[in-house]
């Protein structure tokens, strides 16, 4: 077991994971911009060390600044957390070279999962259904109105470097297709430096089902059930829950099975997140996450495995502590992301001073919060500030906690997500369960 683990991320996760070292006994060091000078994170580590600027480039994304910290702390494994350099394959690379063990899957397979036409043709090979559509890129506008043809408008065009949204134009007549075409391509090649695009069937209102993954460098491989997200804005998650109001168990053993399935067949360890499109009965693989993401906490309050420690373990060579038929899902958990927005301005970023903050309590709740009274909220960074998670014996009750505890949390001084999240919580059709991707779209035209 690793003895000093340095956290190469800021916020709520960096003390997410610095809580999970610090319940296994193993040392933590903390690296931190000028900017987060005063987070709660650089205290909460054993040792902290100031790495670069405020722009992420500067600091947070500075591979050689984080390895060099590592060695001079003696840290012998790196936890990325999620976004920055999490899965960034370079990370990888320069860990092993170093001898210095990332908590996460080989460099090989976070490359392989963020070329999305490679893990699409990975998981056909696999025998996981993905969504109908080209298995290599296409550039030929000929070539790809054929292939529309033949899937069928509407269809969508995606940048295969791309993912989380970024570089996808929806098609639903032919005459549309070559400008859609080239828009994505230089969208692609502007964002991720790389102008391939595919094209798939469009599926209408999907839900967007997620299933966490586990594997050991053993080959022991387990799923931890499913979770819903599709309140989306603009691709950013802001409500998610866990298990998805639509799952069964026989659904969910499908799913379940087809998300180890793919884990094994790629050689995958640690924590990884398979993302689905289900549509009427059919669920088609979507992306894989090579990382621990945001909404890993409400998997953790319906199984009681902590994740997090999991991953530390996992990387130090143990074997899985739970096999498939431990994991058993009890009750009923949403998180709400707790962003310093404004809603009422298009959820725009409100940084500044937090001038009074009481995060709620009470039976089922969980606050993992990066920010405290009279902090200074930097402009740099992403605008979540901290998640709100609770626990319930049902759906029902867990939105009803969902709204006891919004009601409590006092934050001053900034604009939060707070009432957004109150609003959608006395929604009806989400206390319904009726959810896809475009609620929040449908729902604002309903709000404005
Ligand atoms: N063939 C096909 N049909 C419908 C889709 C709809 C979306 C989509 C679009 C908009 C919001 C979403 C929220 C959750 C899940 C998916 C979406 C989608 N993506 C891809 C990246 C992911 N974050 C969103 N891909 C899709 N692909
Ligand atoms: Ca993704």
């Amino acid at each position: 077991m690793f003895s000093k683990i340095l956290v190469a991320n800021r916020g709520e996760i960096a003390i997410r994971v610095m809580r999970a070292c610090r319940e296994l006994g193993i040392k933590s060091v903390a690296v931190y911009s000028e900017a987060d000078k005063n987070a709660l994170f650089t205290r909460y580590a054993d040792e902290a060390y100031e790495i670069g600027k405020p722009s992420p480039s500067q600091s947070y994304l500075r591979i050689d600044r984080i390895i060099d910290v590592a060695e001079e702390s003696g840290a012998e494994a790196i936890h990325p957390g999620y976004g920055f350099l999490a899965e960034n394959p370079g990370l990888g690379e320069e860990c092993e070279k170093h001898g210095i063990k990332l908590i996460g899957p080989k460099s090989s397979v976070i490359e392989a999962m963020g070329d999305k036409i490679t893990s699409k043709k990975l998981m056909k090979k696999a025998g996981v259904p993905v969504i109908p559509g080209t298995d290599k890129g296409v550039s030929d506008p000929d070539e790809a109105a054929e292939i529309a043809d033949s899937i069928g408008y509407p269809v969508i065009i995606k940048a295969s470097a791309g993912g989380g949204g970024i570089g996808m134009r929806t098609v639903y007549e032919e005459d549309e297709l070559i400008r859609a075409m080239e828009s994505t391509q230089s969208v692609a090649a502007s964002a991720f430096g790389d102008p391939t695009v595919y094209i798939e069937k469009y599926l209408e209102k999907p839900r967007h089902i997620e299933f966490q993954v586990m594997a050991d460098e053993h080959g022991n491989v387990i799923h931890l059930a499913d979770r819903e997200c599709s309140i989306q804005r603009r691709h950013q998650k802001l409500v998610e829950e866990a298990p998805s109001p639509i799952m069964t168990p026989e659904l969910r053993e499908r799913m379940g099975s087809a998300a180890v399935k793919a884990a094994e067949y790629i050689g995958y360890e640690n924590a990884g997140t398979v993302e689905f499109l289900y549509s009427n009965g059919d669920f088609y693989f979507l992306e894989m996450n090579t990382r621990i993401q945001v909404e890993h906490p409400i998997t953790e309050v319906i199984t009681g495995v902590d994740l997090v420690k999991e991953q530390i373990r996992v990387a130090s060579g143990e074997e899985l502590s739970c096999r498939q038929e431990d994991i058993t899902i009890r009750g009923h958990a949403i998180e709400c992301r707790i962003n310093a927005e404004d809603p009422l301005s298009d959820f725009a970023p409100n940084p500044g001073k937090i001038t009074g903050y009481r995060s709620p309590g009470g039976i089922g709740v969980r606050v993992d919060s990066g920010v405290y009274m009279n902090y200074e909220i930097p402009p740099f960074y992403d605008s979540m500030i901290s998640k709100l998670i609770v626990w319930g014996m049902d759906r029902e009750e867990a939105i009803n906690r969902m709204r006891r505890a919004l009601s409590e949390y006092i934050i001053l001084g900034v604009r939060t997500t707070i009432p957004f999240h109150k609003a959608i919580m006395k929604n009806e059709a989400f206390q319904r369960g009726e959810l896809h991707t475009h609620f929040v779209d449908e729902y604002r035209r309903g709000i404005d």
